[in-house]
């Protein structure tokens, strides 16, 4: 780049540092005097209060004032957090004010429009824009692949203009570090530059180099679901990040972060990638994980833990078929027929006790709950049993009343209660009778308060029972036959799944339809107020976990990000998601879009990996060149730990290192046995635990998501990875490396490498 064109940039960048400090300054100020007036109102309010409280025309005029004065904070508290608001933005574009320019013509004018794209926007006194934030509509054309005539989505609609030239800059402590200008792919250079530094304990933000289709991702705003299927390392994560931003910049103020939910595959993931939206000047979505979800909304139940699911994998041919079947589609459609029966007839309820005694019989209250009319519904249905309960609970207060134990109440009472309760009602003390009676009705009144609280609630539903009902009654609606389960099979499994119950767990299978089953009875709405919902690494979810957040979430837009390759949970079943999904949002707006290049990982390491998938030829990678993946196959554990050793030393240039192995078990063997071996490793073992660097043994399920300088594949034996179920998480462990991959074998080789051209890695045997 000429000499002239850096000098000319950073006379203006200057210029525009120069202007945003002034503005800090001015929201500095803004933010003094609004402290400095809160302090002094603050101190009137006090006294004012406190001087004029002694007569009742000084109270009055106090109440007026305290109010107005309230309303002056309540004022000053929303300027004082705007300017904070601004305060941050212009701290954020101080550090770097902008990373690209753009030069564009409208078509039927000759004259040159250049703009300037940073993190968030700044206009000077006279409003005319020496940023435009990233996600403004023109920004848009700085992320199409080309120059020429580009078309963006202007507010009015469809626009199209000539964009003449593409300049962007890397700024460092407000000087122009480097300057280019890009003709074809935006600046690949500068691509390249990022993805070649070392990996963090935090995901970054990729503003300045968002891609054409992760930039179609990002500014969707027409879809009710947005599918995207990735290759791993394709920005499918990274898109949606930016896309959050994207959508509180739109639709500000009326979408707020609290409204926006990511559900991430765990923990580990959640702290991960926290700092995006930060470090966009935003504030984070709600971040949760499935598990997190259910397991909050059963708090009586021991929701099956991760670790747990991950160890489903020795469960028999049959368990598996069972857990098949409860995490269908067909299992959701099933369930709702069954709940449509249940209008009719099979609802169970359990006895309303009160003082040892039942007080409403189970069969009364069925009673009741089918009296109604067959077009209520459930939920109607529930509610009115409710009031009807509530109606019986009132006309037996006077029966109540006159049973022994309320008089003996009354006579317990000592003087202090009485006298309490006769000060707060002087009127129903005027005789003798009155005041027993008025007595005794305050004391079943409050006798009847739990009564009061298990009806208003609906705890007189017999949800267990129900559960176990609902389970005996699934083959009525659904076919075990097409699931492989013979009949008895089934039979058993719910003699476990009560023995499971006593010991209050529930498997992850189960809580999903436990949920809905409480939720379709009691008639709950979920959470309308939720606007978007994200999920990743979706192909780890099943049909019925689908179905149910779509159920819970009905105001929501979906993104749904996944990579059917890295299914690791749901294996081949994971291939029936879009088309799950399609059912799902029938009649809903629903798009689609792919990616297929990857970013993460060299060049080598993609070329390697796509080959361990049966049809991973459509995987591009990224021209990054890096060295050829390693694979050693070793005689021994004992050569193994010696070649690992060598390995993690080699590593030395790298900030973080993970051995990732196929499960817990095999990972806290390693590490104690390395650590007896004078090596500091870092065991990840639980998703609660804080992702460092240094050289960490991770199992594979906690990997997912991450990436990692340098990854090493532990025991990629065909003992260990015997069948085509590994396949997946072969691929994943692999595609969690960014710079260098070893994989060690003791013996034979997996199989699953049968198929990667010896070409593409270095063999050590
Ligand atoms: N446009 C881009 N510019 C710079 N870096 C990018 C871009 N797209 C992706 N990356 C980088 O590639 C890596 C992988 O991105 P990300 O984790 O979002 O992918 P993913 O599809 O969610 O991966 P996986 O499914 O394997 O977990 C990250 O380091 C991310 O910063």
């Amino acid at each position: 780049m000429a000499e002239n064109i850096k000098i000319a940039e950073q006379k203006r960048l200057n210029s525009v540092i120069q202007k945003i400090n002034l503005a800090k300054l001015k929201q500095l100020k803004t933010i003094h005097h609004d402290e400095k007036n809160e302090r002094i109102i603050q101190k009137d309010f006090y006294n004012d209060v406190r001087l004029r409280s002694t007569t009742y025309s000084g109270l009055m005029e106090t109440g007026v004032e305290v109010r107005q004065k309230q309303q002056m904070l309540d004022q000053l508290n929303s300027e004082w957090h705007q300017a904070h608001f601004f305060l941050k933005r212009l701290q954020l574009l101080a550090k770097n004010p902008y990373f690209a320019r753009v030069d564009f013509k409208e078509l039927n004018s000759d004259q040159v429009h250049t703009i300037y794209i940073g993190l968030a926007s700044f206009a000077n006194e006279g409003k005319h824009y020496l940023v435009y934030d990233w996600r403004a509509p023109i920004s848009s054309i700085y992320y199409e692949n080309k120059l020429g005539k580009v078309t963006y989505q202007a507010p009015s609609g469809p626009h199209t203009v000539n964009v003449l030239l593409k300049r962007q800059f890397q700024i460092k402590n407000g000087k122009i570090v480097t300057v280019f200008d890009t003709k074809a792919a935006i600046g690949d250079q500068l691509l390249l530059s990022n993805l070649s530094q070392q990996s963090t304990p935090k995901m970054r933000n990729i503003v300045t180099t968002i891609q054409a289709d992760q930039n179609k991702i990002i500014r969707d705003t027409s879809a009710d679901l947005l599918y995207v299927q990735g290759a791993a390392g394709s920005g499918k994560t990274s898109a949606a990040l930016q896309r959050v931003a994207y959508l509180l910049y739109h639709y500000r103020p009326s979408l707020t972060s609290r409204q926006i939910i990511l559900f991430s595959p765990n923990q580990l993931f959640n702290d991960y990638v926290n700092h995006v939206l930060p470090s966009l000047g935003e504030h984070n979505m709600v971040r949760m994980t499935y598990y997190q979800y259910s397991d909050h909304r059963v708090p009586h139940f021991s929701v099956e833990t991760l670790a747990q699911r991950f160890s489903d994998d020795n469960l028999t041919h049959h368990d598996q078929r069972i857990n098949n079947l409860k995490n269908s589609l067909e299992c959701f459609k099933a369930v709702n027929k069954y709940l449509g029966d249940l209008n009719h007839s099979g609802m169970h309820f359990k006895n309303i006790i009160f003082n040892g005694h039942v007080f409403i019989s189970k069969q009364q209250i069925a009673k009741i709950y089918y009296q109604f009319n067959s077009n209520y519904d459930l939920s109607n249905r529930l509610d009115a049993t409710k009031d009807k309960l509530l109606i019986l609970l009132r006309e037996r207060i006077k029966s109540e009343m006159k049973k022994k134990w309320v008089s003996d109440a009354i006579e317990d009472m000592d003087r202090a209660q009485l006298q309490a309760i006769q000060l707060s009602h002087p009127n129903e003390f005027q005789n003798v009778d009155n005041s027993y009676n008025f007595l005794a009705k305050h004391i079943v009144i409050g006798a009847f308060r739990r009564v009061r609280h298990i009806i208003t609630n609906g705890l007189f539903i017999n949800l267990n029972l129900q559960y176990l009902h609902l389970l005996n009654a699934l083959p009525k609606y659904i076919s075990l036959k097409q699931f492989g389960i013979p009949e008895k099979t089934w039979q058993n499994s719910l003699k476990e799944f009560i023995n499971e119950l006593d010991y209050g767990q529930i498997s992850m299978a189960d809580v999903s339809i436990y949920l809905y089953l409480h939720d379709r009875i009691a008639g709950s709405l979920g959470h309308p107020g939720i606007k978007y919902i994200f999920i990743d690494e979706a192909q780890d979810y099943t049909g019925f976990q689908m179905a149910l957040i779509h159920y819970e979430f009905p105001k929501a837009r979906f993104t749904v990000l996944a990579d059917l390759n890295q299914a690791i949970f749901t294996h081949q079943r994971s291939h029936h998601l879009l088309g799950d999904l399609k059912q799902i949002f029938k009649g809903q707006t629903i798009h689609q879009v792919q990616l297929v290049k990857s970013y993460r990982s060299t060049q080598q390491i993609t070329d390697f990996s796509k080959y361990l998938l049966p049809d991973g030829e459509d995987i591009q990678s990224f021209a990054r060149n890096g060295e050829l993946p390693k694979v050693s196959v070793e005689p021994s554990r004992g050569r193994e730990l010696a070649g690992l050793i060598k390995i993690i030393k080699n590593n030395h240039k790298y900030g973080t290192t993970a051995l990732i192995g196929k499960n817990l078990k095999q990972c806290q063997l390693l590490a104690k046995q390395l650590k007896q071996r004078g090596v500091n490793v870092h065991l990840i073992q639980t998703e609660n635990q804080e992702l460092v660097s240094g050289i960490l043994v991770v199992p594979a399920y906690l990997a997912k998501g991450l990436e990692f300088d340098a990854v090493v594949m532990l025991d990629a034996s065909r003992h260990n990875y015997a069948n085509d179920e590994d396949r997946q998480l072969a691929y994943t462990i692999c595609t969690r490396a960014m710079h260098r991959l070893n994989v060690i074998s003791i013996h034979d080789l997996s199989p699953l490498f049968n198929a990667i051209p010896k070409q593409l890695y270095q063999l050590d045997d």
